[in-house]
């Protein structure tokens, strides 16, 4: 059967299939590569200020202290399902900074600064991969204004937080984030396993959209062990990566299968699978997802819950992830990007600024009368 090839990969599969017979052609590759400045060259157009590694580097080594159970406060990774709006993000970054010198005593507040969007089908990619949100796919723009937004959440003096999804974006971005995740699509993912066994910060590894805990589990052991395979240096030549493991990997439970696992049964499931595999229980509940139905309403109830596991001495939990926005719920992505309500979100809903404030000075209250 014969395919329509667009223009561009037509013009690259003639150059590269000898003869151009329509019947080869259409058995030819249907992709063809634009060029991706080198990250050694955009760490060099955006450099880090010495502030904004300060932030970084305190970042993770609070988390890894929170970790390592030296600092007792949890982590609270907060922040819109995805940045999609850079000006919108900046201001809620703003927010958030002041939110977290507030809560500073009780909570740990990182930037949820989420630009790679794992789809369960189709659907917009994030920022990095569709920044003009029109499907026109300009990834060099989209590393470039990812990397400039960090930047500046940085020399706020805000850590982020991220999932890594393209194997390639940490070579970009790594530098910039102080926690990391591995979503449930793809913590079962060997490659991913192996590019969390090279960075430098503290990972959350999802349990499955099943629900189901081996994936993360598995995926912490793996990742805490070194390894070898193939990516990319500085430079953007292809490499081979040598790695020394992660010891910093934890479980993200974000429900899946049609039920939440927040619930105090949940985690002591969690907890027990963790201590079988020989690994230190170390839980970060995610509000959302599985855990909400992905009604944004419902997050402060799953924080509420947690909240009261702490007052009862859950110690496997070490932390909360909650998406959060400006303006409560979300939108579709319209043809015209203007037309977009400012500061809603464009994928999974979010609760607004004003409940964020009230939900997390509510559990930092909570938390101080437990000292
Ligand atoms: O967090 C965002 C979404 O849950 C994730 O990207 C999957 O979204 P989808 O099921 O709408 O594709
Ligand atoms: C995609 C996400 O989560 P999950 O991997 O749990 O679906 C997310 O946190 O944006």
């Amino acid at each position: 059967m014969k395919r329509d090839l667009p223009t561009a990969p037509v013009a690259a599969c003639q150059a590269s299939c000898p003869p151009a017979d329509e019947d080869l052609l259409a058995e030819c590759p249907f992709a063809y590569t634009e060029p991706m400045p080198s990250p050694a060259a955009l760490r060099l157009e955006q450099p880090a200020s010495s502030r904004a590694m300060q932030t970084v580097i305190h970042g993770r080594r609070v988390l890894r202290n929170i970790l390592d159970r030296r600092d007792p406060r949890p982590m609270v990774v907060v922040g819109p399902c995805s940045i999609h709006d850079p000006v919108a993000g900046r201001d809620y970054a703003q927010r958030l900074k002041q939110l977290a010198d507030e809560l500073a005593d009780s909570l740990y507040l990182v930037m949820r600064v989420y630009f790679e969007k794992p789809r369960s089908c189709t659907g917009w990619k994030g920022l990095i991969n569709d920044p003009h949100l029109d499907a026109s796919c300009r990834i060099a723009d989209g590393m470039r204004e990812a990397r400039r937004f960090l930047l500046d959440v940085a020399d706020l003096g805000l850590p982020a937080a991220t999932e890594v999804l393209d194997p390639l974006s940490p070579q970009y971005l790594g530098e910039l984030l102080s926690w990391a995740a591995i979503g449930a699509r793809t913590a079962e993912s060997q490659i991913h396993r192996e590019i969390a066994s090279a960075l430098p910060m503290p990972i959350g590894f999802k349990n499955g959209t099943d629900g189901g805990l081996d994936a993360a589990v598995n995926a912490i052991v793996a990742a805490s062990r070194p390894h070898s395979f193939l990516g990319l240096d500085a430079s953007g030549q292809v490499a081979i990566v040598r790695t020394q493991g992660n010891r910093l990997g934890h479980a993200v439970l974000r429900g899946g299968g049609g039920k939440p696992n927040y619930d105090a049964a949940s985690v002591a499931q969690a907890r027990n699978a963790l201590q079988k595999a020989g690994l230190v229980p170390s839980i970060v509940v995610d509000c959302s997802h599985g855990n909400s139905s992905k009604d944004h309403a419902r997050q402060k109830q799953v924080l509420q819950d947690v909240v009261t596991q702490w007052q009862a001495g859950e110690a496997a939990i070490v932390g909360v992830m909650i998406e959060s926005f400006i303006e409560a719920g979300n939108q579709p992505l319209l043809a015209d990007p203007a037309q977009l309500r400012y500061g809603c979100s464009i994928t999974d809903a979010c609760v607004s600024w004003s409940d964020t404030e009230t939900m997390l000075r509510e559990a930092a209250q909570a938390l101080r009368q437990l000292r």
